[in-house]
């Protein structure tokens, strides 16, 4: 466990509930495939990479968060994310984005199997600990719940309460998807942090204005052009 952080004592009202994220990331070569047009070369890798930190160590400082576990078949990614102290996982299935996710969790649940679970996308460079907190907090109340994406097409988050399975149905128009699943929709004003990830060149505009944490921002003043700033 991290230190300093609490073990999960319970689930009443009043009781804090301590979350097991599950964070999905592609090998750097092949990440962010869609930010080519605005990073290409060597940058898009790099920023798939100071995305992925930004999005851990956020998780990380939130106060509902019990611990992260990235799941990637990448070794820079997983030393860079262990470093800041997120467990990682090979991606043993190798069968795309869902497989991932419900492996992740398999692993959550299989060192506590009373463990809530929640799948966060690794590309939300802006996440502010204290917004994550406030989607955790609605997620609670719900066996799955979900929150869509700044587009209003996708999906950022997907929980799983104690004794639920997750069932990830991301990629392309998941918001669709997982409502239709079954999932409770987040309606919570304010969380824009939790809803900003990053495809496209515009998306990481749209991210800075936010304001993103320090490995995109250190990235961005190092890139050569104009699109970052
Ligand atoms: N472990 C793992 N993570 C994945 C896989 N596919 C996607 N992801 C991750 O899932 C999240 C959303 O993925 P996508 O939007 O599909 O991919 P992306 O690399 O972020 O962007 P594009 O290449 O532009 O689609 C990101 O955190 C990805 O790194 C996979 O097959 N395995
Ligand atoms: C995987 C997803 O997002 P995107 O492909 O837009 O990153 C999703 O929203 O389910």
């Amino acid at each position: 466990m991290t230190p300093g952080r609490r073990a999960a004592t319970g689930a009443g009202d009043n009781v804090p509930v301590h979350w097991s994220l599950v964070v999905p990331l592609k090998p750097l070569a092949l990440a962010k495939s869609r930010l080519s047009e605005a990073a290409g070369g060597a940058m898009r890798p790099r920023f798939a990479l100071a995305f992925a930190q930004d999005t851990v160590s956020g998780a990380l400082r939130c106060r509902a968060v019990r611990d992260v576990l990235v799941v990637t078949d990448d070794p820079l990614a997983a030393a860079e994310l262990a470093a800041l102290g997120a467990r990682t996982v090979p991606d043993a299935p190798g069968a795309g984005l869902n497989a991932a996710l419900a492996h992740g969790a398999a692993e959550v649940r299989a060192r506590r199997p009373a463990a809530a679970v929640a799948a966060l996308n690794a590309d939300l460079p802006a996440l502010r600990p204290a917004e994550l907190e406030r989607v955790l907090a609605a997620a609670r109340k719900f066996p799955r719940a979900f929150l869509a994406d700044a587009a209003g097409i996708g999906t950022t988050f997907l929980s799983a309460a104690p004794g639920t399975e997750l069932r990830p149905a991301f990629g392309g128009p998941s918001r669709h998807r997982h409502s239709a699943s079954g999932a409770v929709e987040i309606e919570l004003d304010a969380v824009d942090s939790v809803r900003r990830d990053v495809d496209t060149g515009d998306d990481l505009r749209a991210a800075l204005a936010l304001g993103v944490g320090p490995r995109t921002a250190a990235r961005c003043a190092a890139a050569p052009a104009a699109w970052c700033r």
